[in-house]
């Protein structure tokens, strides 16, 4: 998009002057309302007469993230502030104006970085290098360090490597003195440490930023992995008229022109769900759909995963789908019936039974507590084949993605036949890293390193739409025009508990089979929002629980799935964007 713009004819120094101009409002802004405790307006704040106690400490790299910095030194500085550049990997003649001026000629124009380094010294901003500091023994940065705001233009998009001697010093440096200060940790485009593509952070060594001033467009990396661990708030500058790029962008994928993949967005990023519309008065049961879950299975005569099944199955209901029958271990239909009276039961290994259900249903999610030993493998193998001869909607989790990862690896022809109807029929695929990890034979950490790769290999490998759930779960769904990739912006840790996925394969479920609904509200997307929301409404919630009747905050520690169920009802009634 920058590019696009620069092409356009717009000055790519005068971009960075914009750019950092609007952060520095914004500092100020922030600044205002972390120590004043004001919500004075930007444009009137700016030139207050107390801005010379204020202090700011700007940590610059020697890219355009360090040249947004230094331009923020600048206007900081005509504001009044009291600033302090604090420099990495520059040598002492870099700040010799004259020398940079000498260099630079028609082969090699000045940078843009360079241009803002000149710009804040011809200014007289205070500058002092890192690597002075490890050579002092008294620490000359001492002084420097102290500030009430630390900004950090380290690296912004350009960051794609592990941090590294006196790099990975600058990065514990910066917290240590932000947390000593008490201060407020502002990120120009993205934290340094975090890579804008991926999320990652190598051996959790970044800036640990309260806000991040993002620039021209959200990065992926902010939502996804370890993002949101670092970013703190985020605020967006958008700096160029988007719309126009992605307006284009859509008109070009509808005339089925070939887009220029720079203006496609790599995803959609996702904060609300649809609220569900109501049903039609003259409706009954059987119009909501009949969803069969197949799981629940007892191995060895040891291990019971029967709740696997539950969970899932009472999520189906939470959604409104019209019936549920759960075919899992028959030492488990007591528990079942207990918990969730509506649902009906099958054996999971009769067959038959199992079968002939397959083809009554609307929609089959299997896999949830299935097993994975050889038995579990054939009843897998036969159920899937039952549901593409049906021509049935599927949905396959947990122990099915291990079957299927299984099938792949004996070049079973099962492969190829669900990714043949995955083109024409439903087929939602579940995993987390670490069942995306076994589909791509790959290990986890590969998996991790770049999640938006591993969900577009999984459905190329095996056709179908996608979740890859966790932290800023990614969604792939395959659509007329191509695939199409969100990022789930909702959710929470406290989701990282045992049976959470089964929930959402329930949900999931529970959609596909109301065909009153529209196709978006039915989409993978909008179950997972809906789940994400739940799961939101859930530790936010208060409950008058003590003594005196105070309203006590529920949180992220102790959520548990059971508890999905009636927070499902509750966002689809809703629908919005709670909690974000
Ligand atoms: N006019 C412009 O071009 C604009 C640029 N913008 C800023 O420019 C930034 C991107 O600038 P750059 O592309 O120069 O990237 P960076 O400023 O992130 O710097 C990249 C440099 O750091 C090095 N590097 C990466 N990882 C490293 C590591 N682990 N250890 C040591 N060195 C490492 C790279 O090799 C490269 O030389 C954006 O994030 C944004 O802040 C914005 O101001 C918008 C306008
Ligand atoms: N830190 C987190 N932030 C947001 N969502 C999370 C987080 N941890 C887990 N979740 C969500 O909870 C669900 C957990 O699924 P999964 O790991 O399959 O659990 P299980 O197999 O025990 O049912 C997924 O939808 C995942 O995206």
């Amino acid at each position: 998009m920058e590019q696009a713009w620069f092409t356009e004819g717009h000055d790519s120094f005068g971009l960075m002057k914009q750019a950092a101009w609007q952060m520095a409002q914004h500092i100020e802004q922030l600044y205002e309302q972390k120590y004043l405790n004001t919500q004075s307006s930007m444009s009137t704040s700016m030139y207050r007469s107390d801005t010379s106690q204020r202090k700011a400490s700007i940590w610059v790299g020697r890219g355009n993230n360090g040249g947004d910095g230094w331009l923020i030194a600048y206007y900081l500085r005509q504001a009044g502030w009291q600033v302090t550049v604090i420099t990495v990997g520059f040598e002492t003649q870099n700040f010799d104006i004259n020398h940079t001026a000498e260099v630079s000629n028609t082969a090699h124009p000045m940078t843009d970085a360079t241009k803002a380094l000149q710009v804040a010294l011809a200014a007289r901003c205070d500058y002092q290098r890192f690597e002075d500091s490890n050579s002092c023994p008294n620490d000359s940065l001492g002084i420097a360090l102290s500030a009430d705001v630390y900004i950090d233009a380290l690296f912004g998009i350009g960051f794609d490597r592990a941090p590294e001697g006196v790099y990975e010093q600058v990065i514990r440096r910066f917290n240590d003195a932000v947390q000593q200060n008490n201060a407020l940790a502002i990120a120009v485009d993205i934290p340094s440490g975090l890579v804008a593509d991926t999320g990652e952070v190598f051996d959790r060594l970044a800036i640990q930023a309260d806000i991040t001033l993002c620039l021209i467009a959200r990065k992926f990396g902010l939502h996804t992995k370890d993002g949101m661990d670092y970013s703190g708030g985020i605020i967006d500058i958008p700096l160029i008229p988007f719309q126009k790029v992605f307006d284009q962008a859509a008109s070009d994928k509808n005339d089925g022109q070939d887009v220029n993949q720079a203006n496609v967005p790599v995803a959609m990023l996702l904060k609300t769900a649809h609220r569900l519309t109501a049903r039609r008065q003259n409706s009954y049961k059987g119009s909501y759909g009949h969803v069969l879950v197949i799981g629940g299975n007892r191995v060895d005569q040891s291990q019971g995963m029967g709740g696997a099944a539950i969970l899932s199955a009472a999520s189906t209901m939470a959604t409104g789908a019209g019936k549920i029958t759960v075919a899992c271990h028959e030492r488990f239909h007591g528990a079942l019936l207990t918990s969730l009276p509506d649902a009906m039961t099958l054996n999971l290994h009769d067959t038959d039974g199992v079968e002939a259900l397959i083809k009554e249903a609307s929609v089959i999610a299997i896999g949830m507590g299935l097993g994975r030993d050889e038995k579990a493998k054939a009843l897998f193998i036969s159920y899937i084949n039952a549901a593409i001869a049906e021509k049935k909607p599927l949905v396959i989790d947990a122990d099915g993605l291990y079957h299927l990862a299984s099938l792949s690896r004996d070049n079973h022809e099962l492969i190829t036949q669900l990714r043949d109807y995955s083109v024409d029929y439903p087929v939602r695929l579940t995993p987390h890293s670490g069942e995306a990890a076994t589909l791509l034979d790959k290990n986890i950490s590969e998996v991790e390193s770049d999640r938006l790769a591993t969900i577009k290999q999984c459905a190329a490998t095996y056709g179908g739409d996608w979740v890859l759930k966790g932290a800023g779960s990614l969604v792939l769904e395959q659509q007329s025009k191509g695939a199409q990739i969100y990022v789930c912006g909702v959710g929470n840790a406290g989701m990282a508990t045992a049976g959470m996925g089964d929930v959402l394969s329930g949900v999931i479920a529970g959609l596909l089979a109301q065909q009153d609904l529209t196709s978006d509200m039915r989409s993978l997307h909008q179950a997972v929002m809906i789940h994400g929301l739940a799961g939101d409404t859930l530790v936010n919630q208060m409950r008058r629980a003590d003594s005196d009747n105070n309203a006590l905050l529920i949180g992220q520690r102790g959520l548990q799935a059971q508890d999905m169920p009636a927070a499902i009802r509750h966002v689809m009634q809703l629908g919005v964007d709670v909690y974000n």
